[in-house]
């Protein structure tokens, strides 16, 4: 299967991406390390990409680069071709679409703004959004079960967090970019949004990168997981793949690379101390990145001492 989608150009290319945050003047500080480090990446239409890592590996960084909301040298990440940071029509035209933890908290907005908790009916958030066939709207309205007539300023968490999913999947992307939007759905509504994404792959080709702790019915719905640590990808490996090797659930698959993580940093640091060095001086150890393939012991391979330290001309602009 994997085979098939890759016979199509790349919807996604990064290539060498090197990210540095900015200090307060907007350049990043003198002898930082990278956040990002040498992370490339090629995806293709079909592919859904689960983007797992421990807390602070970098997965909304990755994210948000892609989506165009830093900015990073034209060359590194490429989403058709183009990159979003510098040709704004890619996310202004829906192909490409980032529903994370800003979108979550600020873009609470209909077509025509207004907040996601105003004294609003749902009907008015959703028809509010211009440019969208009334079959994708009724089916999303379905498929995350929204109810027109509520009210957004007494509804549910979860109510609010369906109208607007429903809201930032109205117009069909190409690329669609989740940081983890699904933690307040109830069972079903995070399933059969989970079902509808897949068919969206399925169907029409797009490619969906999702960044996510909960692994709960994610079992079947990845083509690829990606594994980001320290701001490297450590292997992107198609599901099937994860399957054959590992005959544990997705979640304590995930869990054991995790753990491995943490006890290779563990010796890390002890290695540090033992040598006078401060413990927590460095982010992480350099080391090339492998791209869609499986690197046995990948994490083992992260060998202490040989930094790969490279001064980043990231800038964030927004
Ligand atoms: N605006 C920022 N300025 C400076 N450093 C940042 C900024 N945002 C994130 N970081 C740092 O970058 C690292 C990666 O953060 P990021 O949010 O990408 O991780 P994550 O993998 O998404 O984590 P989580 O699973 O907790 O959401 C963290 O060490 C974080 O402290």
């Amino acid at each position: 299967m994997e085979e098939e989608l890759e016979k199509s150009q790349p919807t996604v290319e990064i290539t060498e991406l090197s990210f540095t945050y900015p200090g307060i003047d907007g350049h990043p500080p003198p002898g930082s390390t990278p956040m990002i480090d040498d992370f490339s990446l090629t995806l293709f239409p079909g592919y859904r990409c689960l983007l797992v890592g421990s807390n602070g590996a970098g997965k909304t960084t990755i994210l948000k680069i892609i989506g165009g909301k830093h900015m990073v040298d034209q060359n590194m990440v490429k989403v058709f071709g183009r990159s979003a940071f510098h040709d704004t029509a890619l996310t202004s035209s829906g192909d490409l679409s980032y529903l994370g933890g800003e979108w979550r908290r600020e873009v609470a907005f209909a077509g025509f703004e207004v907040p996601i908790q105003m004294d609003v009916s749902a009907e008015k958030m959703i028809f509010g959004v211009a440019g969208v066939t009334p079959q994708r709207r009724d089916e999303l309205i379905k498929v995350l079960d929204v109810d027109l007539s509520w009210r957004m300023h007494k509804v549910s968490d979860g109510q609010r967090r369906r109208v607007q999913i429903c809201m930032g999947l109205l117009k069909p992307f190409k690329v669609l970019l989740l940081d983890e939007i699904t933690v307040d759905l109830d069972v079903l509504a995070r399933a059969d949004l989970l079902k509808f994404l897949k068919k969206e792959c399925e169907e029409r080709g797009a490619t969906i990168i999702y960044a996510t702790h909960i692994f709960d019915g994610l079992e079947d719905w990845p083509s690829h997981v990606v594994y980001v640590a320290h701001g490297k990808l450590q292997f992107v490996m198609p599901m099937s793949k994860i399957k054959e090797i590992s005959n544990l659930s997705l979640m304590r698959t995930v869990e054991r690379w995790l753990r491995k993580e943490r006890e290779e940093e563990r010796e890390r640091r002890k290695d540090r101390k033992a040598k006078g060095l401060p413990e927590y001086e460095k982010r992480a150890e350099g080391t090339r990145v492998i791209n869609n393939g499986w690197a046995a012991g990948r994490l083992n391979s992260t060998v202490a001492g040989q930094e790969n330290f490279v001064l980043s001309s990231n800038r964030v602009l927004r």
